[in-house]
């Protein structure tokens, strides 16, 4: 594989997550729910893609399994050059933590916690020092500079899905996976949120793949991957939310 390099120097193999023969199944027998029915996709380092798909489809389950969150049933997934299906569930925690961000539709930050201490949590856990640089450049490019010492209940819904992302970018992980990262949010903090997704990307770096119902939000990402029915059902590249409105209507979504 060839080298990627970013405009920070970021080196990756091309491929930061890829999934081959994806089987994820629900259930047994006559209720069995086969949820993946055989997915390869890979996803390029430094590029910003959406999963995307009519409800059912299976987006969140290809999501939970890229990310080690869900067993698989068949074929494997690869995080930076690391196999992740067959890992123990300590060597599995210890990859999400070191290698992964999340960004998730409720925010999920600690409530007692100020907007610093959350950004910083998942390091401090690890026992591992913040890179004091990277975290002045999150947190201004956020603008979140004067909201550090405020708990998450004096933010804004976008503040806080805000202080979410600089959580998940904070350990310079392989890659983050945003699930619906707008869905509970206003279409201003919205554009927001995805606008630094997006430069997170073109700027620094870095990887993201987001689940989204909402064409929009996927016109912000360099390439649409579509499901239908646990199956890859085509890609879009450079998106508009009008190329990815008239694809879901393809699917029937
Ligand atoms: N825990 C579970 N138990 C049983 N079936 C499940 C479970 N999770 C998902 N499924 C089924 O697997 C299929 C894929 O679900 P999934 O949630 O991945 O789809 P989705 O595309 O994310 O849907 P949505 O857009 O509605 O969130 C669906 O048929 C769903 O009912």
């Amino acid at each position: 594989m060839s080298a990627v390099v970013s405009e920070t120097g970021r080196v990756g193999t091309q491929a930061a997550v890829a999934a081959s023969s994806l089987v994820k199944v629900y259930g047994k027998g006559d209720t069995a729910v086969r949820a993946l029915g055989g997915v390869s996709v890979a996803f390029q380092a430094g590029k910003f893609t959406a999963i995307m798909g009519p409800s059912g489809s299976g987006k969140s389950t290809l999501m939970h399994c890229l990310a080690g969150l869900d067993n698989v049933d068949g074929g494997s997934v690869h995080i930076g050059g690391t196999e992740i299906t067959g890992l123990n569930d300590k060597d599995l925690t210890k990859l999400r933590r070191d290698r992964i961000g999340f960004v998730f539709q409720a925010f999920n930050l600690l409530p007692t916690l100020s907007a610093e201490a959350n950004i910083l949590l998942g390091l401090e856990l690890a026992g591992r020092k913040p890179d004091k640089q990277w975290f002045d450049t999150i947190v201004d490019v956020l603008g979140l500079r004067d909201r550090l010492k405020h708990k998450p209940s004096e933010l804004s819904g976008g503040q806080q899905q805000r202080v979410a992302c600089a959580r998940a970018l904070v350990a310079r992980p392989d890659v983050v996976f945003a699930d619906e990262p707008t869905g509970n949010l206003d279409s201003r903090s919205g554009a927001e949120v995805l606008d630094f997704l997006r430069m997170s990307v073109r700027k620094l770096g870095q990887t993201v793949i987001m689940v989204t119902h909402d064409p929009v939000a996927a016109s912000y990402a360099d390439r649409v991957v579509l499901l239908a029915d646990g199956h890859l059902a085509g890609e879009i590249q450079n998106p508009t939310a009008d190329s990815v409105l008239s694809a879901l209507k393809h699917l029937g979504a």
